[in-house]
């Protein structure tokens, strides 16, 4: 357990990824606070939290609202005590044409992909900077931040911008002996790929499934990937072992896009 006596921030961890991530955190021994909109889920993975015998805490936030995400990491340091480690996972998908986006496309998914994840940067690196022993911010990108894929370019722009902050934010903090790096999972089978094929699926024609499957059928590893399998990379990315590593965008999907 590498990571006793630490606490998490993972925001989006009521469901999906987040909460595989708050899980195996929790597992290597932190404290976490779960940050999302969704009360009643957050109950419940607090719930699991504590049964593995962590503490854990419930903020529920929008974290398109800077005040709100200073606010969720103010409070974990008054009730666990410091903070350690800030996953900024929450994100959100579109699933349009590029020539069918207006400006109302816009401006909800960058502010909560792109100005949510800068929001968690800047109050994770204040509490960092006043309790003196640096931190790990860790941010969720995607293999759309590596490629742009066809309908899904507006979301693939704000993956792009994450992996461009996560470097500007490494450059930034390192003095602080604070690192940045971010997580990029390829078809994870969570309530977001189950709302892109159904988009897909309004947008092409295809049946439904039939996006979720043509993705899969790409990974090199021969099947979809589970929230565990993000987890796990993400508890190493917050761990003493990850001590060298800062402005990275690691791609962890299985194989679907070689770089
Ligand atoms: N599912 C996938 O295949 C992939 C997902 N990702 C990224 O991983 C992250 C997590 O994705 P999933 O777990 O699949 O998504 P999900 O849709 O299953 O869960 C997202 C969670 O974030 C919360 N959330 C959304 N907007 C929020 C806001 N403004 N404030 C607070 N909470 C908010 C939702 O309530 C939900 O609990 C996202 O950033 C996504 O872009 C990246 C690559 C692949
Ligand atoms: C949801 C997501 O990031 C992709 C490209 O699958």
């Amino acid at each position: 357990m590498s990571l006793v006596g630490k606490v998490a921030v993972v925001t989006g961890a009521a469901q999906g990824i987040g909460r595989g991530i708050a899980l195996r955190l929790a597992r290597e021994g932190a404290d976490v606070a779960l940050v999302d909109m969704n009360t009643d889920r957050l109950a419940q993975v607090r719930a699991e939290i504590m049964a593995l015998g962590r503490r854990a805490m419930t903020l529920v936030a929008d974290i398109s609202v800077r005040e709100q995400v200073f606010a969720t990491v103010t409070q974990t340091v008054e009730q666990l005590g410091g903070v350690d480690i800030m996953v900024n996972n929450a994100g959100v998908a579109q699933v349009k044409a590029l020539l069918d986006v207006r400006p109302d496309d816009m401006g909800r998914i960058f502010r909560i992909n792109v100005d949510g994840t800068l929001w968690g940067i800047q109050a994770a690196a204040e509490a960092f900077k006043k309790q003196g022993r640096g931190g790990k911010i860790i941010n969720a990108c995607s293999i759309a931040g590596h490629d742009g894929y066809a309908l899904l370019g507006v979301y693939s722009a704000t993956k792009f911008a994450v992996r461009g902050l996560t470097q500007a934010a490494a450059k930034e903090l390192a003095p602080h002996g604070i690192t940045v790096n971010a997580y990029c999972p390829g078809v994870v089978g969570t309530d977001m790929w189950v709302e892109i094929d159904r988009r897909m699926a309004e947008e092409t024609g295809a049946p439904i499934g039939a996006t979720y499957r043509k993705y899969v059928e790409g990974i090199t590893l021969g099947r979809a990937e589970t929230p565990d399998d993000v987890a796990g990379f993400v508890a190493w990315l917050a761990g003493p072992d990850s001590d060298y590593m800062t402005g990275q965008s690691v791609l962890i999907d299985g194989g679907l896009v070689f770089r």
